[in-house]
């Protein structure tokens, strides 16, 4: 693996790596589309053993990840919104499965840099999860969001980010997501895997509209999940330092340290909207019908009580 990273900062590993940055199209693992330095390191990321103490917060992709990283980082934290601007959420909860080319830092590097008790992100369906947080038994957190905003957030993404394929036009962009052909997979695949093992996993499975409907009952959840004890008012502050405006405008939590050759926010930025419903803004109704149908086969076999609107 990649070691040299290590010693330099993002950016400037960023700059001596620039021309290697491109849109490249991607490879599977294992079925699973993934980005092709993903794929190339990937006996390093299946190797990792977490420490049980780690928490891994798990996404599909553009699914509430970043928000729950944040509200997770201020749980541990007692509130204390100083000492969570201490890094932006990359570093203070590090990307398990991440790499780029080198010398830039990857997921893998940063994890070494952090002491057990980790908050790791990762966005891998559950069957690629490295097996050490089962036989850890890591608590683990799952976010979902409805397919229709999910894959809306993803578009405009991966518009954006400047290392994923060309997303196309919009309707060549919804069929690869149909399809389960994006970055990560299907999300369909995604959200099923961790939904059927939710239980004998002792997973905590959210919903970002629940999240946007009662952010402090969510917050509840989760503290309750990780044996934390807080108080009325610090959770009242934590709702506030979470909410939508205020990560937007926290450069610790709204990826403005990455790059512009890799996220390209003035194309679109990375805390867009965050919002439940926004969908209806794109779908034309044909589209919408023709997703539901084909939403309805694929979901066929499960019972998720997914919300498109709140
Ligand atoms: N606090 C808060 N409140 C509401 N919405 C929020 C919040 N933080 C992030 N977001 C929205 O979540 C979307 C990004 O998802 P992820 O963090 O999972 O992205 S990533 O997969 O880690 O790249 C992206 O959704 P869209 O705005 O719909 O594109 C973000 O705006």
């Amino acid at each position: 693996m990649e070691k040299k990273g290590d010693d330099l900062s993002f950016n400037a590993a960023v700059n001596k790596a620039a021309s290697s940055i491109q849109r490249f199209p991607l490879t599977e693992v294992q079925g699973v589309p993934l980005r092709k330095w993903i794929a190339q390191n990937w006996s390093s990321i299946w190797a990792f053993c977490p420490h049980p103490s780690d928490l891994l917060i798990s996404t599909y992709p553009k699914s509430g990840t970043t928000w729950v990283q944040e509200i997770v980082d201020l749980l541990r934290n007692n509130g204390d919104d100083e000492i969570c601007k201490r890094a932006p959420t990359t570093e203070r909860s590090p990307f398990l499965e991440v790499h780029y080319p080198p010398p830039i830092p990857s997921g893998l590097d940063l994890l070494k840099k952090v002491k057990p008790p980790r908050v790791i992100k990762t966005h891998l369906p559950i069957q690629l999860v490295p097996k050490g947080f089962w036989e850890n038994k890591c608590k683990v957190i799952y976010v979902a969001r409805n397919a229709k905003d999910n894959v809306i957030s993803y578009y405009h993404f991966d518009r954006m980010n400047l290392i994923h394929p060309d997303p196309g036009s919009w309707e060549e962009y919804l069929q690869k997501f149909m399809e389960g052909k994006l970055a990560w997979g299907s999300w369909y695949d995604h959200v099923k895997g961790y939904w059927k093992e939710k239980e004998k996993r002792n997973i905590l499975y959210m919903f970002f509209e629940d999240m946007k409907e009662n952010p402090r009952r969510e917050i509840l959840r989760i503290m309750r999940y990780l044996d934390l004890s807080l108080s009325d008012d610090i959770i009242d502050k934590i709702v506030e330092l979470t909410s939508f405006k205020a990560m937007k405008n926290n450069p610790m939590a709204n990826y403005s340290t990455i790059p512009k050759i890799i996220f390209d926010q003035s194309i679109s930025a990375f805390m867009r909207k965050g919002e439940v419903g926004d969908w209806t803004n794109y779908f034309t109704l044909a589209q919408s019908q023709m997703f539901d149908e084909d939403y309805a086969r694929q979901m066929a076999d499960v019972n998720i009580p997914f919300r498109t609107s709140i």
